[in-house]
This record gives structure tokens, sequence and C-alpha cells, in this order.
């Protein structure tokens, strides 16, 4: 039992808290044995749920659960199959790890699974779960993703910000020549520059200089911790009725990280409620606000809590996912110089050493977009998707998937399946070559974006973010390991994966003349 424990308390701050929760789930063990015994119903008219681990009675499978969730449910998948059940306290989860499964979850019984079984921290980050990522299906998520997509993560407005984005990676490239020579941290780099071209979509708010460094230190540490506590278990979410205990002090830790986003929040929208008059063009947030006094939708009422939760969404789940992906990517070419060579190779020809990346040069990179599509293969943003929920108890590959059930997407594992895949631990962007594969979904083989109506809200920024600044990354310095240091390629589950270990490189400017860094 002290074995038992002493792995469970992983999960925990300290091993008090582990104890007292493990020996308040063996007590409550008894009583659920005995009510399970009581209860026992012959359910024979539905068909069975998937098979599974055989779990401990109340607990299930949650004491075997690996922090690392996306290694853990692909190496179950090897025992159990393409669908199977884990018992996690009271709730039901479900891990697909097929394509053609997942195609039944995400395609063929779209509008049953589009909905999420928001945990509570989801709850406490985003304002209760009045966001896009955390609604339900229905009217207000789709009003609500209507607004995003249409007023700023579409092709027009994006067209209508390159400024913008050009501004921030040209200010990143010159940031990264005056540390010519010296390590860096490529991921706080990435993730400064996209949090920069959001928060300048959203409020117009830019930082600059050393500022940038510690901003970007600072934001990257509360998004990497939300988005961790958004994929650890979390006891509340299995037992509810103990959810107010707040055991693992998850809820509380959610909590602080929401309040300073939400202080940010409401100094930017004072500031804007003060702005009078037109001012020209407007940002995401004037819109918002304006929409809020025009209530929304005929039928669905838009609040300055929907406000702040799309806020939210824009900074959490824009940043970390991006920056991340590129970070994998770097790291990766680094790995494989002769990858390296080919993209530079291609960047020299298309933009020249004379002259610096445009986002116009993006459709001019075949190769480089290979690259994009082999990262995230390889390092799936969100490697068991967000998980999933069945409006209603269906049925999939002849088994019942209850109402209320957690789905979860291994989308990581289907990437690395080596009946789909040839090699599929081989960075070997040449995979890509015959155009078969695409960010829309439609193919469950490859669909890091995911598929179906919770496909990504933000799929044409992303690929113009990753794009635009890998390609500038890449052709404005030669990267290399410091001296003493060896590479690293190992991943840290958390809903958005992300490196073990920082990758920090030494960037060697390779372009003619120091004004192109300006
Ligand atoms: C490389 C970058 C990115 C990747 C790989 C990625 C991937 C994903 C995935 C897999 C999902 C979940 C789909 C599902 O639940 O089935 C998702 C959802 C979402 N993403 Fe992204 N994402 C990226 C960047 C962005 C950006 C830049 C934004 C916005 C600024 C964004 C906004 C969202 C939103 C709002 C959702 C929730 C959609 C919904 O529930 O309806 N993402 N993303």
């Amino acid at each position: 039992m002290s074995f038992l424990s002493n792995y469970w308390s992983r999960w925990f701050n300290t091993d008090d808290e582990a104890r007292l929760v493990f020996s308040s789930i063996i007590g409550l063990v008894a009583v659920a044995w005995i009510l399970t015994l009581l209860v026992k119903k012959s359910s024979n008219r539905n068909p069975p749920l998937p098979p599974g681990p055989r779990g401990l009675p109340l607990i299930g499978n949650l004491l075997s659960l690996d922090p690392e969730l996306h290694t853990y449910f692909g190496g179950l998948a090897k025992s159990y199959g393409p669908i199977y059940t884990l018992k996690l306290g009271g709730k039901i989860g479900v891990v697909i790890t097929s394509p053609e499964l997942a195609k039944q979850v995400l395609k063929d019984q779209d509008t049953t699974f589009a909905n999420r079984d928001v945990p509570v921290v989801g709850r406490e980050a985003a304002y209760g779960g009045v966001d896009i990522v955390w609604t339900p299906y229905g009217p207000e998520w789709r009003m609500l993703r209507k607004v995003c997509v249409r007023e700023m993560l579409g092709n027009a407005t994006l067209d209508s910000v390159y400024g913008l984005r050009r501004r921030e990676l040209r200010q990143t490239i010159g940031y990264l020549h005056g540390k010519a020579g010296t390590a860096v941290d490529v991921g706080e780099q990435m993730f400064v520059t996209v949090l920069n071209v959001i928060t300048g979509m959203l409020w117009g708010g830019t930082v600059k200089g050393e500022e940038r460094a510690g901003l970007g230190a600072e934001f990257k540490e509360v998004v990497g911790e939300m988005t961790a506590l958004l994929g650890a278990p979390n006891i509340s979410d299995f037992f509810p009725a103990l959810e107010r205990l707040d055991l693992q002090g998850i809820q509380k830790r959610m909590k602080g990280l929401a309040k300073r986003f939400d202080r940010i929040f409401e100094k930017m929208i004072e500031q804007r409620l003060k702005m009078s008059g037109d001012h020209g063009s407007k940002d995401f947030l004037q819109i918002l606000l304006q929409m809020k006094e025009t209530h929304g939708d005929a039928n669905t009422p838009f609040t300055i809590t929907h406000v702040k939760a799309l806020l939210m969404d824009m900074v959490v789940g824009g940043t970390d996912t991006t920056s991340n992906a590129v970070e994998f990517a770097v790291a990766e070419i680094m790995n494989r110089p002769e990858i390296m060579a080919k993209v530079q190779q291609e960047l020299d020809s298309v933009v020249g050493k004379d002259n610096i990346v445009e986002e116009s040069h993006i459709n001019k990179l075949p190769y480089l977009s290979l690259v994009m599509k082999e990262a995230l293969r390889l390092h799936p943003s969100l490697p068991l998707l967000v998980p999933h929920c069945p409006s209603a108890t269906s049925v999939v590959a002849g088994y019942t998937i209850p109402k209320g059930a957690r789905v979860f997407v291994n989308v990581w594992a289907i990437h690395r399946d080596p009946s789909i895949w040839e090699n599929p631990l081989e960075f070997r962007p040449e995979r890509f070559c015959d155009g078969k594969w695409d960010y829309s979904g439609n193919d469950l083989n490859y669909f890091p974006f995911g598929s179906g109506r919770r496909i990504c809200a933000g799929t044409a920024m992303a690929e113009r973010m990753f794009m635009y600044s890998l390609a500038s990354l890449l052709h404005s310095f030669d990267w290399s390991v410091p001296a003493g240091e060896r590479l690293d390629l190992e991943e840290k589950f958390g809903i958005v994966l992300k490196k073990k270990l920082p990758l920090v490189a030494v960037p060697t400017p390779r372009l003619s003349h120091p004004s192109l860094y300006e």
C-alpha cells in the first residue's frame, strides 16, 4: 500500500496531501464495494463498454495513470486495442487510437461528440467555461466561434494585420542578432513573438527591448502552468463530491493564474471603454465590446464575461501551441543537418541572402511546408486533442460510450502508428511529398488541428505564424548547440505538449549585411 501511496504522491504537492487523499479514497472504497454489489444491474440491453484494464473498486484505474498520459495511453492501446475504457473514479474515460474510430467520433457522430466534459480547472480558467473551448456544442458556442473567426482568425483579418506580424518578427530577429554567438532560449523568443502578435491583435499591446524577454518568460510560465494543470488528472473531476476540498490544490493554483490574466484584461477593457469616437481600424477588443453593447446574436446574449473568456482563449490557446510547435521544429531540424541545409537552400533561392523573408514568400517554400507538417506529425501540439464528450449515450465500434464520458483521441499515437507511417519515429519531411495530407482534418490518419466541428479555430493563424517564424529563423541564422550541451528532443505531456528541456541554441547571422537584421 505504501508503494501505491508513494506512486500516487507524484500528482500532489506534498506527501501529506497524498496520504490524506489516499486514506480518504481507501475509506470510500469499502462503501463503494458494497454499493456496487447491491446496485449491480443486469444491463444486457446495451452493448458492453469497451474493454480495458481492471481497476480497483471506486477509484478504478486512477492509481496507475502515468503523468506522461499520451505515451501511457499509447502503450495501453497495444494491449487493449484501438478503443478502451479507463475507470477514472466516478467517471468513464474512453481512449480512441485508430483513424477509423477517430472518424466515427469526430466525423460520423460529430454532433453528439462535439461537446466537452469541462474539467474543474477549465471552468476556473475560462470564467465558468463560457469560452469557445469549453462551451457545449450549440448556439452560444457557434456565436463565439463565429465572432473569433470572422473578426480575428479569418484570412481577411489576418491579411489586414500582416504589418503587425512583420513588426514583431523583425523585432525578434533583431533581438537575436544582438545575441549572436550566445545561447538563447528559442521557445521563449517564439512565445513572446506570438504573444505580442496576439495581444497586438487583441488590444494593440506590445512589449519591446529587454522587457520582451522578461515579460515573455513570465507569461510563458503562467500559460505553461495553466496548460499543465489543464492536462493533469484532478480528483475533483473524478469525484465531484470532493470538489469542495480541492485535495491536490489544483483549483486554487488555477484560480491564482487566471486572476493574473484577469487583472490585465480588466485594465485593457477599462482603457478601451475610456476611448471615445472612431479611431480608425478597430482591434478585436473594441469589436467585442461593441458586440456586448448590441447584445450579440438575436437570441444569444453576449456579456462582458464572454469578452474576457474569449481574450483568455486567444492568449492561452494561441501562444504555447504555436511557439512549442516551432521550437520542436527547430530542434528536429538542428538534429538533421541535411534537412537544415535543404531548408536554407530553398530559402536562399526563393528569398536570397540579400533580402528578408516576407509572408508572401511562404507559398513559394514547398519544402518548408513539408517540414511544418512533419513537425506537427511527430509532436502534435495537443496530443490528446481537447477531450470530447458525448451528449447522449452512443455506440462506437460496437461498444457503448456513456453520456458524459471523457473521450481522449490519441492523435499523438495515430501519428506514430507504424501501420500508417513508415519508420514513424524518424523526422522525414519527404513523407508528405505526395500532398496527400493537409490540416483540414478530413483524413484521420493526420489531423494535428483536430477534425470536425471542434477543429482548431486558429488553424489559419497558426499556419502563417509557424511558417513565417520558422522561415525567418532559419533564413537569418545558422543554429548550433552550445558547447558542452546536447540536443534534447524529449517531450513532456500537458494538454499542450512541450519540450522536456527548453531548446537553448546559439544563432550565427548568415545574411549578407547587418542592415538585414534591423
Ligand atoms: C500550431 C498551432 C496550433 C495547433 C497544433 C492547434 C491545435 C488544436 C487542436 C488539436 C484543438 C482541439 C480540437 C478538438 O478538440 O478536437 C484546438 C482547439 C482550439 N484552438 Fe488551436 N491549435 C494551434 C493554434 C491555435 C491558435 C493560434 C489559436 C488562436 C489564436 C487557436 C485557437 C483554438 C481554439 C479557440 C480552440 C477550441 C475550438 C473549439 O472547441 O471549438 N489554436 N487547436
